[in-house]
């Protein structure tokens, strides 16, 4: 892939906590619409990584780049308005809210109604909230939920949370999709439905990266795998590459398939 095929570059980026070196000069480059996998054993550096890319961790060197713009450093906020969403290794919902109010949580960064507007309540303020709630169940139909829209988030099974917060990072209209194991604690069909949904996500045209340990789902839908070891990118190629790198299957599969 040339450079300017990237959608999202990482460039020589390095990040220490203490003695740590959670990450080393790690470079790869995800093309648009792709869906690109980052795997590694424990401790490799990868939600550091996911970190880095939304804003909550600054690099100690190195660069980020978006679409061609260097955003490393920048707040969450702006990476939000610049197109990146990202869903959490532990499902961060709202638990006072119910799943439709949670899902409009992630509209915020797209509508115009700020505390005064909304107690003033101008007439665009209503036009506003229709709006979002409207793409808010359009978007929990897309995630299988449009009938759960009004319970308690948190009453819902955790692999349904899942797809709540999925839900929630599209309603921010991103480019770029981080997804931190979003397979993790669902069962077969409902890991099936995620890999069915991460491909209409895609062919939307959001670019995602995602953090995965189960190996079936990634290999199945990624078109490229970045594996980590202990804060160095260890390999990188397609699915079938990865899975023939002698490399890979000592650090991180131990040797058996
Ligand atoms: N905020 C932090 N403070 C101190 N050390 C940290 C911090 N975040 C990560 N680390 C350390 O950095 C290294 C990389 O951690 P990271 O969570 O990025 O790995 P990971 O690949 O996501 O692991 P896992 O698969 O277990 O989630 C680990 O040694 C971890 O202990």
């Amino acid at each position: 892939m040339s450079v300017g095929e990237a959608f999202l570059k990482i460039d020589g980026v390095c990040k220490a906590f203490g003695g740590v070196q959670a990450l080393y000069e790690v470079s790869f480059s995800v093309a648009p619409r792709h869906i690109h996998a980052l795997i590694g054993p424990n401790g490799a550096g990868k939600t550091t990584l996911f970190n880095i890319i939304s804003g909550a961790f600054t690099p100690d060197r190195g660069s980020v780049f978006l679409d061609g713009v260097a955003i490393h450093g920048r707040p969450m906020h702006e990476l939000v308005r610049r197109g990146i969403g990202r869903t959490f290794q532990n499902v961060e919902l709202f638990s006072t809210m119910t799943v439709l109010e949670n899902v409009l949580v992630g509209f915020h960064s797209r509508t115009r109604c700020g505390l005064l507007d909304a107690m003033v309540r101008w007439p665009w303020v209503g036009r506003e909230e229709r709006w979002a709630r409207q793409r808010a169940m359009e978007l929990l139909d897309m995630v299988g939920l449009a009938n759960a829209a009004q319970r308690m988030a948190v009453d819902l099974p955790f692999g349904w949370q899942r797809l709540v917060e999925i839900a929630r990072a599209l309603a921010s209209g991103p480019k770029l999709l981080l997804l931190d194991e979003p397979a993790a604690g669902l069962n077969a069909v409902e890991t099936e439905r995620l890999s069915q949904l991460v491909q209409k996500i895609r062919s939307l045209g959001v670019t995602v990266l995602l953090v995965e340990h189960d190996m079936n789902l990634t290999m199945d839908i990624c078109d490229r795998i970045v594996v980590l070891d202990r804060g160095r990118k260890l390999a990188e190629g397609t699915p079938r590459e990865i899975q023939a790198s002698e490399a890979v299957m000592e650090a991180y599969l131990g040797k058996k398939r």
